[in-house]
């Protein structure tokens, strides 16, 4: 990608963890874009943070890269059932594009865990999963993540599991915002 111009990783203010530069340097991303280099530290220093880029300027790591920086400087281990960073996006195709470059940067921090919560699957499963494995980073649609919100009798209590969040990422919000907030039935 040829808007890298930011500087490589190693210039940022906040130091990266090692298990994510050696992700960065095997997917040889030597350079931020100016999004990542911009937001990055600002999540890192527990900013609130808006970010409007156009599309293919690496959004998806300006997030991916803290939200897992800021679950490893926790000071309490996240236990099964908690969640420490959620990731709300308006489409199926973005959720599942995130939780593929977050499985990536995951491989080196099995301590977490994550889950897709989009429709199209029987949400039922997604509960069974959800109690299985437990979701310490959950990447939604948010008609999945509504109806997970509504499965106390089936067991999962999400309310509960998110409040300790420590990361809310509303991607593309503009796009969250314009397809409204009352519920659907
Ligand atoms: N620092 C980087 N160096 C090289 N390539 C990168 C870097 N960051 C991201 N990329 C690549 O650039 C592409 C676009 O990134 P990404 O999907 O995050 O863009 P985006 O801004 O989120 O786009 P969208 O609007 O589609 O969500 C991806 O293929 C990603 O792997």
């Amino acid at each position: 990608m040829d808007n890298t111009t930011e500087g490589t990783w190693e210039s940022l203010p906040v130091k990266l963890n090692e298990g994510i530069l050696q992700t960065l340097e095997e997917v040889k991303f030597t350079h931020m874009t100016p999004v990542q280099a911009a937001c990055i530290p600002l999540f890192m220093r527990n900013k609130d943070v808006a970010a409007e880029a156009v599309t293919g300027s690496g959004k998806t790591l300006a997030f991916v890269i803290p939200i897992i920086e800021l679950l490893l400087k926790r000071e309490e281990k996240l236990k099964k059932m908690q969640v420490g960073a959620l990731v709300v996006t308006p489409t199926r195709e973005l959720a599942l594009q995130i939780s593929e470059v977050m499985k990536q940067f995951l491989q080196k921090f099995p301590q977490f865990t994550q889950i897709l919560l989009i429709g199209g699957t029987n949400p039922i499963e997604d509960v069974e999963k959800f109690k299985e494995h437990g979701a310490h980073i959950v990447i939604a649609t948010p008609g999945r993540l509504e109806d997970m919100f509504r499965r106390k009798a089936d067991g999962l209590d999400l309310a509960s599991s998110v409040k300790g969040l420590d990361v809310l990422v509303l991607d593309e919000a503009d796009r969250l915002l314009d397809m409204g907030f009352e519920a659907r039935y």
